[in-house]
């Protein structure tokens, strides 16, 4: 489908789900001289933050890089930095697992396997695991994306990601692709913190094959996306493309907002009040609803594993315009 097609039918189904025209909104007053100031200012700030050391590669990018792309549903489209840049989505990818699984599965299939609980311990914390008997807390952590990665169809990991990923690139017009580099480089060093998630998922029942489920969750990690992408990624969530997919959609914003950005997704939340979420990487992605998301991608990381430029340019962003669904 072409884009304008694609457009004119998003805001069809827009106007007849919500039952109004929505018009202009706060996001499409943003300028983009107001976007590349607050974005040299992020991009200061980022450089405050480290780079992960426990995959190489993501420990050699340039932390310099900054790159934001910011889609309306009224189709404004703002950019800076290298859009041709492609980078891994690494955790980012979890709430399109989640919301895979639930159109797919339904919710009670779903909700068997993960919580819904907020965590205040770090994304791959075996203790809070094991404080919680083996059942996963909620599909924003590692311990969750590994059990909803165990449910993916597919005799093998290639085929489970090959699966996901084109279901993803149909149902959002983007163009996601595995990086073979980026996934040798995951598989260079072990990782006795998501080993040790996978092996106490087995023992409490919630996974059955752990090396399939292991190799399935690194390889969806490792699927990767333009910044454009990203932002299209985003847009499926503020608008599913089905109408059916509308419980599912609100399901996934709604973990977003409470467990995106694992110990500090409150406080993200009172601040901002943007359903959000960040991937070691440095991607973060936020959707406003109804009106559209904010990619953005910058590697310096914050102590929890968010990047640092991302979250203040998205907070600055949503301030000014007053984009937290809470009003
Ligand atoms: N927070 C993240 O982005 C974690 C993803 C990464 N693949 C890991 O398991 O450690």
């Amino acid at each position: 489908m072409s884009d304008r097609r694609q457009k004119a039918r998003l805001k069809k189904i827009n106007q007849e789900s919500f039952g109004v025209n929505l018009g202009v909104q706060e996001l499409d007053r943003l300028t983009q001289k107001q976007l590349e100031t607050w974005v040299d200012q992020a991009q200061r700030r980022s450089q405050l933050g480290q780079l992960p050391t426990y995959i190489p590669q993501l420990a050699q990018v340039n932390s310099q890089e900054f790159v934001v792309q910011i889609l309306t549903l009224e189709g404004k489209s703002y950019c800076a930095g290298d859009a041709t840049l492609s980078f891994p989505l690494m955790s980012v990818i979890k709430p399109f697992l989640l919301f895979n699984r639930l159109v797919e599965l339904g919710e009670d299939n779903v909700f068997q396997r993960v919580g819904v609980q907020p965590s205040d311990q770090t994304f791959n914390s075996l203790e809070q695991l094991q404080a919680d008997d083996g059942w996963p807390r909620n599909p924003m952590l590692n311990s969750g994306a590994l059990a909803l990665a165990a449910l993916l169809p597919g005799q093998d990991a290639n085929s489970r990601c090959d699966y996901f990923c084109s279901w993803l690139n149909q149902y959002a017009n983007c163009q996601l692709f595995l990086d073979q580099d980026i996934l040798e480089s995951v598989r260079s060093v072990p990782n006795p913190k998501n080993q040790a998630l996978v092996s106490a998922l087995l023992a409490s029942g919630y996974v059955d094959d752990p090396d399939l489920t292991l190799d399935t969750y690194n390889q969806i990690c490792c699927l990767s996306a333009t910044i454009l992408d990203l932002a299209q990624l985003g847009l499926l969530l503020v608008q599913p493309t089905d109408l059916q997919w509308q419980i599912p959609g609100r399901i996934v914003k709604a973990l977003m907002m409470t467990c995106g950005l694992y110990e500090t997704s409150g406080q993200f939340a009172a601040q901002v009040g943007l359903p959000t979420k960040s991937g070691v990487s440095g991607a973060v992605l936020s959707i406003i609803p109804q009106q559209g998301a904010i990619a953005c991608y910058s590697p310096p990381l914050d102590p929890e594993g968010s990047s640092i430029g991302s979250l203040f340019l998205i907070e600055k962003i949503a301030q000014t315009l007053n984009l937290s669904v809470f009003k």
